[in-house]
């Protein structure tokens, strides 16, 4: 398993592991960042960079658990730097702790120093090329992946850690099984390399082990102090320490000597590899470490402690007299092989043409070099950098910070046209509009929305399509004591089931396929305010459910989310539809039924709103004309009595359309009878009252007809080139018919475009 471990959802792309890896091993995709094992030098840095704590180690707690119930003996052996983590507690009970925990013996990893100190002193003596130290396994990736014309320059001689294993298991046998305890994890990669391999069985982190003596309930503090086992270390316990190595190594270099080079951290190895690679410089030996202040810096240091004080620590630990049990088999000299090979693990990247850094830089609006800002943060240094990993699919588009902010400001632009768009159609629609009416039903419904719309009572709507709940719900809230709020209105309808239940109640990043950001629902966005739920006879039963959630404890639950959210809200909904038909049939929970049946108010339909027919009217006239911008004064008493004696169906859209409609049609400012539908008209007749004379009616239209289609046929004709059987064909007539008109109004074929102006 590789040792660091992405949580995809945790992630929330910040780009800081593409800023602290020194060797760009992190692939961004669309919702979170990867680290590419084939790049990743297990340096630790994006896990101790990560602020969402989405990088983690692999679990090895478990590993090792199944390791201490194998039945094997299993060997604990402990970092250079433990007595800086474990400094709650004596040597000693750490060791009576590991034991506690079934470790047949309990060593000192610093032993595994001096295992191999000697063979340092050889290679350094016997050396022909400068060397670089190969203790360290985050300097040995470094080197076989990314600068692998180095790999001659490497002492070869295994780690501690792995110097340890061997030891281990060529003193007691194969059987035996190694679990080395370290804050270092670049070491879990060492473990699992081709030329290491089976040496160590699990690098367990010294985090891991806290978690294991706490699973188990072991206070390490209360316990009696238990011996370790096989060689006790002297010097070797000094080499976690900056500068350490040497010590351990018996090699005591003159500072001022530029043959034996020494660099900790990050900037200063990366600095040393690249001269070296470059030939810039020579020295016998680099003695190298990545993490900074030594081995007690690494990545799962005690961060509670100061560099300092970690130091303190495992100097005392060295001056310490520490309980041994000197078995015989561990003081004999064994001649064992600490040697290693090395390889090469270079990954080659494409390598882009300048072409295609150029495309990449235009795409992020970088055209001249002024443009390119090199303001690092999307992790790379330079814009040229980014572009090329953007090119070798290691980065994306929307890594760049000062072409998103421009995006977004430009989409913000967008956007807020769309809205006063949006809202200046709702304004034409409702606008600041009140209900009209003065028959009993309406004056009623107004009365009970004055009434219950100052208090906080959810509120049912019932009426069909078209007969003012909307309109309704707007005047509750803006009687409400929450009219500054916003109120937001949902048609039930109009989104799909799973799509609603995420716009209603937000949804968590990753919670379906799509869902690349997390987002907020309109619960949340009416938070204060009032929320509109139209067609609510219209939701599924899981919806139901949440809904009745929502209206019980007053919080939201974002789909795929866990934790709930406090909201205030006022619940306004509306149906066309009998929910007590829904109860009896069961598509409608009878507890939500319950819960927003508190207030329900009736909107009539327009046919029993004869009585308010006239103001509806007038009404509808006025929005037209502003509508239209068109001066039109009033409309004929014929009309109006027309309109009241009409079959209404319930839909008072229906009335607006057709006001508006008549609006278009008038020549006057006057709106007429005849500028109604003919049926007005002819109920208007049936009704025998007020008989109109249909006759003089169509008489009076007939020029109007006439009039619009000889500008149809001359239209198709020019539309054809004048061309009769194309025209016919586009007006989709018989050509016979379209001839006929033609004579009918005196016009030509072919020659109808020179004789346009004429004809008009
Ligand atoms: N009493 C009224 N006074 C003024 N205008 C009204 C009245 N009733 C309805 N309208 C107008 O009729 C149109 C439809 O009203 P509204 O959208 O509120 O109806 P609805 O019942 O919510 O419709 P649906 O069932 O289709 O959602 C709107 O333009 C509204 O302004």
């Amino acid at each position: 398993m590789y040792p660091i471990v992405t949580i995809t959802d945790q992630c929330r792309k910040c780009y800081s592991c593409v800023r602290s890896c020194p060797v760009k091993a992190i692939k961004v995709e669309k919702s979170y960042t990867e680290i590419i094992p084939e790049r990743c030098i297990g340096c630790g840095n994006c896990l101790s960079n990560c602020p969402q704590h989405a990088k983690v180690i692999s679990d090895n707690v478990t590993v090792s658990e199944a390791l201490l119930t194998s039945g094997e003996p299993v060997i604990a052996v402990l970092g250079c730097s433990f007595p800086a983590f474990f400094h709650y507690c004596s040597p000693g009970q750490l060791s009576a702790g590991l034991r506690q925990l079934g470790f047949a013996e309990v060593h000192e990893g610093a032993s595994g120093v001096e295992l191999i100190a000697d063979e340092y002193k050889n290679a350094i003596s016997n050396a022909n090329l400068p060397l670089i130290s190969s203790h360290c396994p985050a300097v040995v990736d470094l080197v076989e992946r990314h600068y692998p014309q180095l790999i001659e320059n490497m002492v070869g001689v295994v780690t501690h850690m792995v110097a340890m294993g061997r030891y281990l298991k060529h003193v007691l046998g194969d059987h035996v099984k190694v679990v080395y305890i370290s804050s270092c994890i670049a070491g879990k990669f060492e473990v699992q390399a081709e030329q290491t391999k089976g040496a160590v069985d699990v690098l367990l982190t010294y985090r891991e082990l806290e978690s294991i003596f706490k699973e188990r309930g072991i206070d390490l503090t209360a316990l009696e102090e238990e011996p370790y086992d096989g060689r006790e270390p002297h010097m070797g316990r000094v080499f976690s320490l900056s500068q350490g190595s040497f010590q351990a190594f018996g090699i005591n270099p003159d500072p001022l000597d530029t043959d034996i080079v020494t660099a900790e951290g990050e900037v200063n190895v990366m600095g040393i590899i690249k001269d070296l690679a470059a030939g810039r410089i020579s020295p016998k030996l680099v003695d190298l470490r990545f993490c900074y202040d030594g081995c007690i810096g690494g990545p799962g240091r005690n961060r509670e402690l100061t560099e300092f004080s970690r130091r303190n620590m495992v100097i005392s630990h060295f001056r310490r007299e520490i309980p041994y049990r000197l078995a015989p088999h561990y003081q004999k000299d064994w001649q064992i092989d600490f040697s290693r090979t090395f390889s090469d693990k270079y990954a080659k990247l494409p390598t882009p043409k300048g072409g295609d850094v150029k495309k990449i830089l235009q795409a992020t609006n970088k055209f001249t070099q002024k443009d390119e800002l090199n303001c690092r943060t999307c992790g790379y240094r330079t814009c040229r950098e980014y572009a090329v990993a953007v090119f070798q699919g290691l980065a994306d588009l929307e890594m760049c910070l000062p072409h998103n902010l421009q995006q977004l400001e430009e989409e913000r632009g967008r956007l807020i046209q769309k809205y006063e768009l949006a809202k200046r159609e709702l304004d034409r629609e409702y606008g600041d509009e009140f209900i009209v009416g003065s028959d009993s039903q309406t004056l009623d419904a107004l009365d009970q929305i004055k009434q219950v719309g100052p208090t906080p009572t959810t509120v049912l709507i019932r009426g069909e399509s078209g007969t003012g709940k909307e309109l309704a719900a707007r005047a509750i809230h803006r009687y409400s004591k929450r009219n500054d709020k916003p109120l937001v209105t949902v048609n039930c309808t109009t989104i799909t089931d799973s799509l609603l239940e995420s716009e209603l109640f937000g949804h968590k990043k990753g919670s379906f396929t799509g869902a690349i950001t997390e987002k907020k629902g309109l619960f949340e966005a009416a938070d204060g305010g009032t929320i509109f739920l139209d067609e609510i006879g219209d939701i599924t039963p899981k919806l139901q459910a949440e809904l009745l959630r929502v209206l019980d404890l007053g919080e939201v639950r974002p789909v795929g989310g866990t934790v709930a959210r406090r909201v205030d809200v006022r619940l306004i909904a509306a149906t066309n539809k009998s929910l007590e038909d829904g109860v009896r049939d069961g598509w409608f929970r009878e507890d939500l039924y319950y819960r927003l049946n508190v207030f329900s108010i009736t909107m009539p339909p327009l046919r029993e709103r004869v009585e308010s027919i006239p103001q509806l009217a007038h009404h509808f006239l006025e929005k037209a004309r502003n509508k239209l911008n068109k001066h039109i004064i009033g409309i004929e008493e014929r009309a109006i009595n027309a309109m009241v004696k009409y079959p209404w169906p319930g839909n008072i859209r229906e009335m607006q359309n057709v006001i508006e409609r008549a609006a278009v049609l008038t020549h006057d400012d006057i709106v007429k009878l005849g500028n109604l539908p003919l049926a007005f008209a002819e109920s208007y007749a049936d009704e025998g009252e007020d008989v109109i004379d249909l006759r003089s009616f169509k008489k009076e239209r007939e020029p109007h007809v006439l009039r619009v289609e000889k500008k149809l046929i001359q239209r198709y004709l020019a539309d054809a080139g004048g061309n009769v059987s194309k025209a016919a064909q586009l007006a989709n007539i018989p050509r016979r018919t379209f001839y006929r008109l033609l004579a009918k109004h005196g016009l030509k074929g072919r020659t109808i475009r020179a004789r346009e102006g004429e004809e008009e």
